[in-house]
């Protein structure tokens, strides 16, 4: 997976409020002709990279009953006129008419998705026989999931690798969520019009899109707080994006000493689970804190002893605290919190910490659940995070007054009094491992003591670690990981000397 530099995206009923004032101003057909416009050159250029060209080559346009389809047969009828073989395959309901009318009116047909001889008793379904194939099935309109029909030739097309560009977002995932509850395509790459949609961003859907083009049709790219609100939902996602997380992250200068840099305080780990303790502390160490204090308990204290000499382990000044990783079951849990919510400084509660806490904490502390434990926390099932994170991660926000770091796939920051979530740089599966998430509050504790505003911090920390597991893929462990943090933050630094570089060059000659 690439690090794809998407920024905005906002939920279907406000990219509708966006459409609406587009069709007042330049037209519902021009809307259209320009989405198919777009999409005709994205399946060109797969054509001419497949192919040696767009003439000759076979595509086959899936098309349901909205303008979805109306998009795809728009497109179809540029390919067909360029000298591409353009089969449209009905799938639901009736074509767009005079999309269909464009098709033929270049050369292509029509036919129904019975004639595509599908069998679905067969264990192993044909290749369609295309070189590329234009889902138009279902877009921002669409449902999720996919009639039997549709998800068995979803299903041939990703078991057989063709290649597949979806229009808007692959049909049957869930838009405005990013779930996929059933079947859906998977596409080689998907274009988008006027801004991205939540299942851009959010996994599984995201992986569903592959490589994502959001092309301008003349939507209004900032929508107003009216749009949003119309929508009901609201949702608005903003990715993080490399440059943004080179900006983040708090660099020492000539003036710099450790206090500066920040102090951490720790209290993770317990004897029984001795290894959070360490990891945490690792993390901190290796995110570039002026000083860490390990205020855990003696078996972690002893390993981080042996491991990390310049680790204090003595009480005093400190600048953000981390709590919760690793504790079991601390009897003394609730107690600790209440103490540091009287020290008025930022602190991290992770993990076993999140039983312990007090009613409402300030907005700048963070909590860094997975799934599991924000479904606790909020008193449901795992799955109804699962299904909706970002209802969930608003919910843990509502409820606990904290900046919440949902983990997971995909991690989402959420803030009191901010209207957007923070989408992190993804990273590769292989961070999915126990540990991980313990490193992972070391980094965000780390960036609070050097005075990062919290959700900012939260969502740097999330996307530092992304970054360097990007750069160092395979098995790592997360200790090793967090030893290549240094090298990852590094490269960050030059990326950001060389961002303030071109600002002052363009300053100067502009
Ligand atoms: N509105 C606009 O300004 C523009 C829209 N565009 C395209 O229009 C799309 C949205 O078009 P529509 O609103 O017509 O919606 P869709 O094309 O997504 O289709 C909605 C239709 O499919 C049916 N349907 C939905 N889910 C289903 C399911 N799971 N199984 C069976 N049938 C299902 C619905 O009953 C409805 O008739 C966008 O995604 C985009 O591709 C583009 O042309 C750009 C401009
Ligand atoms: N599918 C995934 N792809 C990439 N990273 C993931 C994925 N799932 C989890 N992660 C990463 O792994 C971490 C796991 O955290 P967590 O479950 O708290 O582990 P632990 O508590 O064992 O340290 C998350 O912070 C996230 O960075
Ligand atoms: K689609």
């Amino acid at each position: 997976m690439s690090l794809v530099e998407i920024y905005d995206a906002y939920d279907v009923g406000t990219v509708r409020a966006l459409e609406e004032r587009a069709f007042d101003t330049v037209g519902a057909d021009a809307l259209m002709q320009r989405a198919a416009h777009a999409l005709a050159l994205a399946v060109a250029r797969e054509a001419v990279s497949l192919c040696g060209g767009v003439y000759g080559s076979t595509i086959i346009i899936l098309v349901g009953p909205g303008n979805n389809g109306g998009d795809a047969l728009f497109a179809g009828a540029r390919l067909a006129r360029r000298g591409a073989r353009v089969t449209a395959v009905r799938c639901l309901g009736t074509p767009h008419a005079r999309g269909l009318a464009a098709l033929r009116a270049a050369g292509g047909r029509l036919i129904d998705l019975d004639d595509l001889g599908l069998d679905p008793a067969a264990r192993i379904q044909q290749r369609p026989a295309a070189d590329i194939v234009v889902d138009g099935v279902l877009g921002i309109g669409g449902r999720p999931g996919l009639p039997e029909p549709v998800a068995l030739l979803a299903r041939a097309c990703r078991d057989w690798l063709v290649t597949t560009i979806a229009v808007d977002l692959p049909s049957g995932v869930a838009a405005d969520t990013g779930a996929v509850a059933g079947d859906a395509f998977a596409a080689t790459r998907t274009v988008t019009f006027g801004v991205a949609k939540p299942c851009h961003l959010i996994e599984p859907a995201r992986g569903r899109c592959g490589e994502i083009e959001v092309v301008d049709i003349g939507l209004d790219p900032a929508p107003s707080e009216d749009d949003r609100a119309g929508s009901g939902s609201g949702r608005w996602l903003r990715q993080v994006q490399t440059d943004q997380l080179a900006a983040y992250l708090p660099y020492p200068d000539a003036g710099s000493d450790k206090y500066a840099r920040g102090v951490v305080g720790i209290d993770t780990g317990s004897d029984t689970y001795p290894g959070a303790g360490v990891l945490s502390t690792y993390g901190a160490v290796h995110s570039g804190a002026g000083m860490v204090r390990y205020l855990g308990a003696d078996v972690p204290r002893a390993l981080i002893r042996e491991r990390l000499p310049n680790v204090v382990f003595s009480p005093g000044r400190v600048q953000a605290h981390l709590v919760g990783s690793g504790w079991g079951d601390r009897p003394d849990g609730a107690a600790v919190l209440a103490r540091l919510l009287g020290d008025g400084l930022p602190t991290v509660v992770d993990a076993d910490g999140l039983g312990h806490l007090p009613a409402r904490v300030p907005a700048t502390w963070l909590l860094t659940p997975h799934a599991g434990e924000l479904a606790r926390l909020l008193g449901e099932d795992r799955s109804w995070v699962t299904e909706d994170p970002v209802r969930a991660v608003r919910a843990g926000v509502e409820k606990t007054g904290a900046t919440v770091l949902l983990k997971g796939a995909t991690q989402l920051v959420c803030t009191p009094d901010q209207p957007w979530i923070d989408v992190a740089l993804p990273g590769p599966a292989w961070t999915a491992q126990a540990g991980s998430g313990d490193v992972l509050a070391g980094i965000c504790a780390t960036l609070l003591a050097a005075g990062v505003r919290t959700p900012r911090a939260a969502a740097a920390a999330a996307s530092l670690q992304a970054y360097a597991a990007h750069r160092n893929p395979g098995p790592v462990p997360p200790q090793r990981l967090a030893e290549l943090m240094p090298a990852a933050i590094a490269r960050l630094q030059s990326r950001r000397t060389r961002q303030l570089d071109e600002i002052r060059r363009s300053e100067w000659t502009g």
